[in-house]
């Protein structure tokens, strides 16, 4: 099917990124507190990154070759486009948002290039402007404050967690017969309102409360990852692979004793080898020099606790690979798919039981020369007026408890589930 596209690419698109002028008491205020409720966009960590508003530009692609017609789209209209950037930071002049669905079919995918941008990074705060001709700057204000759900309630989705643990028992011993190794298996919740969600509310729980994830929003799609598929920002490339997880139990001692058990434990470490060979061997080809550590380190999160690498290395292939054809050479890894990735990912079709729409999917941004960030879209959520589905998966291998993954997809489910919370 051919992508579909908003705005007429024919026309150049007109790009403006201008700093904010640092006595403007608005270069400081939480750049969440800008974001308007219309078409809102976000990508925030540690309080720095974009918030983005209006649609310039879109396409929707569907399919294999979701990743590549996006891209296509993207490299000509930055060709097209014409770009006065006076800050020159990652993120600055011309920018697109996207996600991507997770598997080949059913799916939808999208990237955004919005109408107005605000970026905040090393303490420069700017204003990008983007339309189809030269645009005055917006007079940038306080947003309307985002209203609470309104009576929120939560369902199954899909399966309960007694067929859900039916599941994951089969994949145990489809693991256990071999012909592999290693599955990820999700499931939903669906959480429904009185009135539509606006999802400036919950992004605004998610960033004050895993300020050390990725908080994102593009096209209904939010969540806060602590996942990052892939980075690339001036020919260094970089990924943050999670796999092997321990729930916290809100005592700190009990929790460093257990981030030890979890350090040593030899099912997640096995799990988590399998993810960071999945991403070394995907990158290599891309790369003159990496740096693969031996040892994971535990990364301590609120609600849990994972395995962690972070894999870096010198690409040679920037001029003519964008990071967000690396995220599709990426995707999935085992941390969202399986060892071996294709078996695995058939057998998800087969036995989870949903779709999983963008959930585990690349989720992230890009600028015109093709670098970017792009995470897992984990610890998500995709809001349709009063309805949001809610996602968590986990990491199945041979001695995996379905109990045990029942718990762990709970926990997993906290993020967005208390984001959503009234207060
Ligand atoms: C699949 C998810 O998380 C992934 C699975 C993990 C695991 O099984 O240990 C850990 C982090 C993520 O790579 C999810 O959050 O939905």
């Amino acid at each position: 099917m051919s992508p579909s596209r908003v705005g007429d690419v024919s026309s150049p698109l007109v790009v403006r990124s201008v700093p904010l002028d640092l006595s403007d008491t608005l270069a400081d205020t939480p750049l969440l507190d800008l974001l308007p409720q219309d078409a809102p966009v976000a990508w925030l960590r540690r309080g720095e990154g974009m918030v983005a508003w209006g649609v310039a530009a879109e396409v929707r692609t569907r399919g294999v070759t979701r990743f590549a017609d996006a891209d296509k789209w993207w490299t000509e209209l930055v060709s097209r486009a014409v770009v006065h950037d006076a800050v020159d930071e990652p993120g600055s002049g011309l920018v697109c948002f996207g996600t991507f669905a997770f598997a080949d079919d059913p799916g939808d995918s999208v990237l955004v290039v919005p109408q107005v941008i605000v970026g905040r990074r090393a303490g420069t705060t700017w204003l990008t402007t983007i339309g189809p001709e030269e645009t005055t700057a917006p007079d940038l204000g306080l947003a309307d404050p985002a209203a609470a759900p309104v009576d929120i309630t939560f369902a199954d989705g899909a399966l309960d967690g007694e067929r859900w643990m039916a599941v994951v028992a089969d994949a145990v011993a489809r693991i256990n017969a071999g012909g592999l190794e290693k599955v990820v298996l999700a499931r939903d919740l669906i959480a429904t309102a009185d009135a539509p969600v606006d999802v400036r509310w919950p992004l605004q729980r998610l960033s004050e409360h895993y300020p050390m994830c990725w908080t994102f929003h593009v096209d209904g799609l939010f969540g806060a990852s602590p996942e990052m598929l892939v980075r690339r920002e001036r020919g260094l490339v970089t990924s943050r692979v999670l796999a092997g997880t321990i729930r916290r139990t809100g005592d700190d001692s009990a929790d460093l004793a257990l981030a030890a058990t979890l350090a040593r434990s030899s099912k997640d470490l096995e799990e988590h080898e399998y993810a960071v060979r999945s991403v070394a061997e995907s990158l290599e080809p891309h790369c003159s020099s990496m740096n693969v550590p031996e040892a994971p380190f535990v990364l301590h999160l609120p609600n849990v606790m994972h395995l962690a690498t972070d894999v870096a290395g010198v690409v040679h292939d920037a001029a003519t690979v964008s990071s967000l054809e690396l995220a599709a050479s990426l995707h999935p890894s085992a941390a969202v798919g399986g060892t071996p990735t294709r078996v695995a990912v058939e057998l998800i079709a087969e036995i989870e039981g949903m779709d999983r729409g963008r959930y585990a999917g690349p989720a992230g941004w890009m600028d015109a020369d093709g670098d970017g960030e792009w995470a897992i879209a984990l610890r998500s959520a995709e809001v349709h007026g009063a309805t949001v589905r809610l996602f968590a998966g986990c990491g199945i291998v041979a001695d995996s408890d379905p109990e045990a993954e029942l718990a762990e997809a709970q926990a997993k489910f906290l993020p967005v589930r208390d984001a959503l919370a009234g207060s």
